[in-house]
Formats: structure tokens, sequence, C-alpha cells
């Protein structure tokens, strides 16, 4: 048994393989299905992820229109309270996330329960990006401010 296989656990979305050729322990990072020899130190990056959003616009906002409100006049300090709002009502299960963003969430996937579908790097706003990317499968994030608005993301996959 040599020292790699009983070591700490692989960080998320990496197993350990060994070449059938040579024998030697390699690492395979479960979402890209690339391979690499150095043992991992950080999660494999999912390549794509599935995320659903609530997002409350603003007066500020780069479009301050949507299906919910012709025009959005509230400030951007009573969109992040609403916000704060909604993610206390899930987090207290008072209400399910997808019913609140089928009511409230100011973009057009309000008509999905907030869902976006899978995205990878480099579709969505970088505020939304780096927070979502960092979220793990089923967790919630804090409110994140876009040009759109202010946003909670749910990561689903
Ligand atoms: O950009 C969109 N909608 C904008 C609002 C908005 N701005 C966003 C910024 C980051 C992530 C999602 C966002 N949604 C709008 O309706 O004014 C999208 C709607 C949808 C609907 C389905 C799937 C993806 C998307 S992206």
């Amino acid at each position: 048994m040599s020292s790699q296989e009983n070591e700490a656990p692989l960080p998320e979305g990496w197993e350990m393989r060994t070449s059938r050729s040579t024998g030697m322990t390699y690492f395979l990072n479960m979402y890209t299905k690339k391979s690499q020899w150095e043992r991992p130190e950080a999660p494999a990056d999912p390549g794509e992820i599935r995320c659903s959003h609530l997002l409350v616009k603003h007066a500020e906002s780069r479009r301050p229109s949507s299906w919910r409100e012709e025009n959005i006049t509230r400030t951007k300090e009573e969109a992040l309270e609403l916000l704060k709002g909604y993610r206390k009502q899930i987090v207290a299960n008072d209400a399910t996330f997808t019913d609140l963003a089928s009511k409230y969430s100011d973009c057009s996937s309000a008509k999905r329960g907030g869902d976006l579908g899978l995205f990878g790097r480099g579709q969505m706003q970088a505020p939304f990006e780096e927070e979502a990317f960092k979220l793990k499968v089923g967790q919630l994030s804090r409110p994140v401010e876009t040009d759109s608005g202010v946003h909670i993301i749910l990561r689903t996959a």
C-alpha cells in the first residue's frame, strides 16, 4: 500500500485510478473526464453547473423592467431588503425557492422557477459566475449584485 492510497481524501470531483499499462496511480476529474498524474489540491472544476436564481431589479439595473413590472423604480437598498426577506423565508422553510422565484424574480427565468439551465464559465456576468461556481450542489448563495440587480442563487447540479 503506497502512501498515495491512504492519504487525506481527494478534493470533490476527483477519483484515484491505476494505469493498466504502468500500474501508476493517476487522478481523474469526474466532470471533464480529464486525467493527471499530480494529486489534485482543489475540487475539480465542474466545467458546467446548473443554477436557479431569484433576481430583484432596481432603478439602477441595466434594464429596470421585467415581466412583473413595466418600470422598476425601487432603490438598490429596497431590492436588497426584499431579497433578504425571500432568502429568510426559504432558509426557514416557510416557502420554496421555486415558488418565490416564480412569483417575484424579475428575470424571465421566473417562468421556469428561476432555472437558468446548465452554463459554463464565461456565460454569466462575472459576479454571478464567481458566486455560482463556489456553491456546492443544493447550496443557496447570499445576495449577489450584478448590473441586472441583486440575486440569490441556488446551485441545482
Ligand atoms: O439574462 C437573463 N435575464 C435578464 C435578467 C438576468 N440577468 C442575469 C445575470 C446573471 C444571471 C442571470 C440573469 N438574469 C432579464 O430578464 O432582464 C436571462 C434569462 C434566462 C432565461 C432562461 C435561461 C437563461 C437566462 S439568462
